[in-house]
């Protein structure tokens, strides 16, 4: 039997219809949510996923701000310019384009985000609000992960997860939302000697690598959900994930593709964290 296919796509197109028809409440209530890009460099992926994130907020009749900077721009004048945006009250979410340039501390700049617009979910009251279980903005990448799952009536209760990635980002926070949800989590990550002793016993398998086609059906148990956040270029420089998709085909029970699965819910997580951190503003002036 063939593994299910799991269309990202589809799945965000359905969320991002929803999204489109509260934006429209909200807009008949005077209000637009918007969005702030902040990119910095020339990086060619940042730039086609800060123009994806652009089009699709204006595609859901929300406002979108691209701020773009060159690489010479100094931490100083990039919280400068945060901190313009933390008290403009027509942008609800603040989004730093990641990487950033070597001569930035990451930090310093996530740490500058006023929290009630940290559509990222990478502030550390974010992450940890989500940690203990309150409300937060939940990172896009997991939460979209998790959307996914709820999709396809995958429940993780009871499941062996094992994520592969420590990152910020994407590992440790999947981890966490899979805990929450009652699965077993095990991390695995660049140190862990003998990978696939784990991957086998997930029954659901994260990985988040950067290695392309790394993944075969040797590291996968029988009937397991494989969800690959890998962005990675072949030999033929084609895009692709950490999974060798057509190998595990034969073996997993679902398996997100890329492109089409976890990507295209990066970006609608973060609609709905921008519409939301609008839709709390409202709430608020009441
Ligand atoms: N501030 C942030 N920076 C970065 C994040 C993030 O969540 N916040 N995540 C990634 C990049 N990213 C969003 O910013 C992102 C990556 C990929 C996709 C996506 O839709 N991928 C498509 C394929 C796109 C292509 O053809 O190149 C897919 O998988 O189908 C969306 C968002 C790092 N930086």
């Amino acid at each position: 039997m063939s593994a299910i296919i799991i269309d990202g796509k589809a799945t965000s197109l359905k969320l991002k219809n929803k999204i489109s028809q509260r934006v429209a409440s909200l807009a008949s209530k005077g209000i637009i949510p918007g969005l702030a890009v902040v990119l910095i460099g020339d990086n060619p992926a940042s730039h086609t996923y800060v123009k994806n994130k652009k089009k699709t907020c204006e595609a859901l009749g929300m406002r979108s701000d691209l701020l773009q900077f060159p690489e010479t721009l100094q931490e100083d004048q990039l919280l400068e310019v945060i901190s313009g945006l933390n008290h403009d009250p027509e942008i609800h979410g603040i989004l730093v384009q990641l990487p950033l340039p070597a001569h930035i501390d990451e930090f310093n700049v996530i740490l500058a985000i006023d929290p009630e617009k940290d559509v990222d979910g990478f502030h550390p009251i974010s992450v940890g609000n989500m940690m203990i279980g309150r409300e937060a903005f939940l990172p896009c990448t997991p939460h979209g992960i998790m959307k996914l799952l709820e999709e396809y009536d995958i429940d993780p209760a009871g499941k062996h997860a094992v994520v592969i990635g420590r990152s910020n980002i994407v590992g440790k926070p999947a981890g966490q939302l899979l805990l929450q949800r009652d699965a077993t989590v095990t991390f695995c990550h660049s140190k862990t000697i003998g990978l696939a002793d784990y991957t086998r016993q997930a029954d659901i398998l994260i990985s988040a690598v950067g290695r392309a086609k790394f993944l075969g059906k040797e590291f996968i148990k029988p009937g397991a959900v494989v969800i690959d956040v890998g962005m990675n270029r072949d030999d033929e420089g084609k895009l692709c994930g950490d999974v060798d998709f057509e190998d595990v085909l034969e073996t997993a029970s679902h398996v997100t593709p890329v492109p089409g699965g976890v990507g295209p819910m990066t970006i609608a997580m973060l609609m709905e964290n921008t519409l939301l951190s609008a839709e709390k503003g409202l709430a608020e002036t009441k």
